[in-house]
């Protein structure tokens, strides 16, 4: 025991010994002469050790993208690895059903390729910081290092990575969950900036088959999506970025954020739901852009709430609007905070949309929607930017007919002719067509549905009936007190122009006095009779 024990006691004393000299070399030696010893410590080692690394980090160049390469090989590795690795982290939940796993940070499995061992390793750098902190760092540098022995190195740089980067390109197609994507403020509630985008599961199950719309145009509008994403060699050929911009414009509830659902679904694309008011300035646009993925929609809700965005045609519409806006006190508050918040400027969206950035990765869709688009300023609505404008508008009877089969499953019934005559005659939305047509309760049936919507068709009529005729009057009195209003003004610049013109004569005749008083002086001076 005591032999032990002093073993341990020369190990320790040789240890510090060690971490003394080194320490000294350190403070003493001068760093050009440190350099030039480890460079050749190195060339020693690699003399005697045999094995090359190959470092694969998650972010290259100036953090602005996520490496592609990094993001295969965490993907073949989670699929591979990690039945062999010992300590994995969970991630995603796939289909609500099993864990997806991955290494943990400074993790090591081993891999094998045409009899060849190599192995990986996963690191994660955290910064040094002076300042403490429960909450983690947003500037963490993760990275991949691979091993293999040199007399592998054309293999392992040739096949093996190549078959790596394949392979986990396919598995990640294959695992692929769509997702929906927000830039919410960047700042986190700790005070530091993490990635700009965050997501959700995309799950809508929207449709073009349950989306409620006249079937030609609904057709021109599948067609159109098709020719796109086949279109990949001939936006090559034509030499234009590969992305489709669409305008979706309508009253409120005709089904423009259904629509994009539906396009989603349809391409199998995630979606990038872009809030303008959040974004701070022109650069971080156009990160957010770079940030997005090959397949995607992005998507930029009510683009007429940003005002700046309306260009000058805003200004000169300002005057006539001002009061009708400020009486919608929802749309008055997203301006403000538009205004307070963000300085993205219109020439900054337009480069957005079709600046060489936009031309990264390819196959995107750009989405707008606006319950105004008179309001929008022509250039950021011109085709080329936004390719093809669709007008959502009230509910017809094609649209009626795929909300009843959906919502009621009902295909023909005595209603419907007296339902498409009134929907002729009346404005309804397909939000409030679908609202009344599904059942509220179990003894709600088909015919009890479609008699609701008979009168709920009926009574919006009426109401449109009586509202137009109220506007009427009121158009009606504010034209008589604007006739009066005139007349009043009318008579009043008379009743001042009579008085001028009194005073005017008035001053004209005593001029007149002087003038004739002035001949008489003159005349009398002739005469000889004043002397001056
Ligand atoms: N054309 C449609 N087809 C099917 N359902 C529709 C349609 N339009 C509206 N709806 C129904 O009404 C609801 C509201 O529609 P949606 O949110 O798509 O309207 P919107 O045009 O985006 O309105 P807003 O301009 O207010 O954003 C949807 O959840 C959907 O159920
Ligand atoms: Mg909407």
């Amino acid at each position: 025991m005591m032999v032990m024990g002093e073993m341990w006691s020369q190990v320790g004393s040789v240890i510090a010994s060690v971490m003394f000299a080194y320490a000294m070399f350190q403070q003493y030696f001068p760093y050009d002469l440190r350099r030039y010893l480890s460079k050749y410590t190195n060339k020693i080692v690699s003399f005697v050790y045999p094995y090359i690394h190959i470092t694969f980090h998650e972010y290259s160049g100036d953090r602005f993208k996520r490496s592609e390469v990094y993001l295969a090989i965490q993907t073949y590795l989670s699929a591979n690895s990690s039945t062999r690795a010992k300590r994995l982290k969970a991630h995603d939940i796939k289909d609500s059903k099993s864990l997806v796993l991955s290494l943990d940070d400074n993790e090591e499995v081993t891999d094998e390729f045409e009899g060849v061992k190599l192995w990986w390793t996963s690191y994660k750098n955290v910064p040094k910081n002076n300042s403490f902190s429960w909450y983690p760092n947003s500037d963490e540098k993760r990275y991949y290092t691979l091993t293999f022995h040199r007399s592998h190195r054309d293999l392992i740089t040739s096949s093996y990575l190549n078959h790596l980067v394949k392979e986990g390109k396919g598995i990640a197609i294959k695992n692929r969950q769509r997702k929906l994507y927000t830039n919410g403020s960047n700042d986190t509630w700790y005070g530091g900036s993490r990635t700009k985008w965050s997501h959700v599961l995309f799950e809508h199950p929207a449709s073009f088959g349950t989306l409620a719309m006249d079937p030609k145009k609904k057709q021109e509008i599948i067609n159109d999506l098709v020719k796109f994403k086949k279109g990949k060699e001939y936006y090559a050929k034509i030499g234009k970025a590969w992305k489709r911009g669409y305008l979706l414009y309508g009253p409120p509830g005709t089904g423009k954020s259904t629509m994009i659902s539906a396009m989603a679904n349809f391409l199998d694309y995630d979606v990038y739901d872009l809030e303008l008011t959040a974004v701070k300035d022109n650069t971080e646009l156009r990160k957010l852009l770079i940030d997005t993925s090959n397949k995607s929609i992005i998507v930029i809700e009510d683009i007429d709430c940003s005002l700046d965005l309306t260009g000058q045609r805003k200004k000169e519409k300002e005057k006539d609007e001002g009061e009708e806006q400020s009486k919608d006190p929802l749309r008055k508050k997203a301006e403000e905070e538009y205004k307070n918040k963000s300085k993205v400027t219109l020439s900054g969206l337009l480069n957005f949309i079709d600046g060489i950035w936009s031309a990264c990765g390819g196959e995107r869709i750009i989405v707008f929607t606006t319950n105004y688009v008179d309001k929008l300023d022509p250039a950021l609505i011109r085709r080329g930017r936004m390719d093809k404008h669709i007008e959502l508008s009230y509910c017809c009877f094609e649209a009626f007919k795929v909300l009843a089969k959906n919502y009621l499953d009902v295909e023909s019934h005595d209603l419907f002719s007296t339902i498409e005559r009134l929907l002729g005659e009346t404005d309804m939305t397909p939000a409030d067509v679908a609202e009344t047509l599904m059942p509220k309760s179990d003894d709600e049936d088909a015919d009890v549905c479609l008699k609701n919507l008979a009168e709920a068709i009926e009574k919006a009529k009426e109401d449109a009936i009586r509202k137009k005729a109220e506007e009427e009057e009121e158009k009606l009195k504010k034209e008589e007190e604007a006739k009066l209003k005139a007349e009043e003004e009318e008579k009043i610049k008379a009743e001042k122009e009579k008085l001028e013109r009194e005073k005017e004569s008035e001053g004209n005749s005593s001029k007149e006095d002087v003038k004739s008083n002035g001949i008489l002086v003159k005349d009398l001076k002739e005469k000889g009779s004043v002397t001056t």
